[in-house]
């Protein structure tokens, strides 16, 4: 299972040890702000409160942004608390423990593939009681973008069709499945699946994707901020 805390290593030096723990704080600490956001947004989306306690909250969230907002980093660059490409990231809308979008999705790598397991609440309810057919897709592109990296291509979707068959229900814990199913030249070919934990052979929706490894020159137009990065 990944988890969005750091490793710590028994040989690490002093300074090291510090970066580690600092690391672990504020990760800890984002962690801790992404649930409260989560709760904060559920609530909001069902709440039957009253204008006036609507527009009291609303004061108060506008206050708590402003603390905020003074310390944002630059569009586009990574995280410091991120390990990018192929590791943690806080804030990925699909599994980053920091955002309020993010159900999030508790991704465990397997080979040549990945699972993945989550709760879809309020916030992302489609029709009446059932995710949003976009949500499902949401949660296939990136395991199905995992799959691709358990087999040592990670790649960018460049075409992803999805299959819904039945309704996935909100507020049951679900199972991503992702395996990739061949390669050629630049491309991996990927299925990715959906279904609830308490019956697993039925499947709720299916998806079959292509991704590609930008080659390294466009690799490095796309993310400029990897530019001094290995490989
Ligand atoms: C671990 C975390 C996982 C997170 C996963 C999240 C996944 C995402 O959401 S990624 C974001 C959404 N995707 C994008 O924004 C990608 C946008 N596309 C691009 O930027 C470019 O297409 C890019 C960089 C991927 C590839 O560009 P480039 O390197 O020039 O590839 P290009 O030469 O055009 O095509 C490579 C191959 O793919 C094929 N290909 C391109 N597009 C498609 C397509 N839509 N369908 C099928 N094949 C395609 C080409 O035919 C070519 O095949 P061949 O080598 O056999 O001729």
């Amino acid at each position: 299972m990944t988890s969005p805390l750091p490793h710590r290593s028994a040989t690490s030096t002093a300074p090291e040890r510090q970066d580690e723990e600092e690391l672990h704080q504020r990760r800890t600490a984002i962690t801790a702000l992404g649930h409260e956001l989560r709760a904060l947004v559920d609530a909001a989306v069902r709440t039957t409160a009253a204008p006036s306690t609507l527009n009291r909250v609303s004061d108060g969230v506008h206050r708590l942004t402003a603390q905020l907002i003074g310390h944002l980093r630059a569009r586009a660059e990574v995280p410091e608390v991120d390990e990018f490409p192929g590791g943690v990231r806080m804030y990925s809308p699909v599994t980053g423990p920091g955002s309020p979008l993010a159900p999030p999705l508790r991704v465990t790598r397997l080979d040549r593939g990945a699972t993945g397991t989550c709760v879809l609440g309020i916030t992302h309810e489609g029709p009446p009681g059932y995710g949003h057919g976009g949500i499902s897709a949401m949660l296939l592109d990136e395991l199905m973008g995992w799959a691709c990296a358990t087999a040592g291509m990670p790649g960018m979707t460049v075409s992803l069709q999805m299959r819904y068959h039945r309704p996935v229900p909100l507020e049951s814990p679900l199972r991503v499945l992702a395996h990739v199913t061949g390669t050629e030249g630049r491309k991996v070919y990927v299925t990715g699946s959906i279904a609830t934990e308490e019956d697993l052979s039925t499947v709720l929706v299916t998806a079959e994707g292509v991704f590609v490894s930008p080659d390294p020159e466009h690799a490095r137009a796309l993310f400029p901020s990897l530019r001094s990065a290995p490989g």
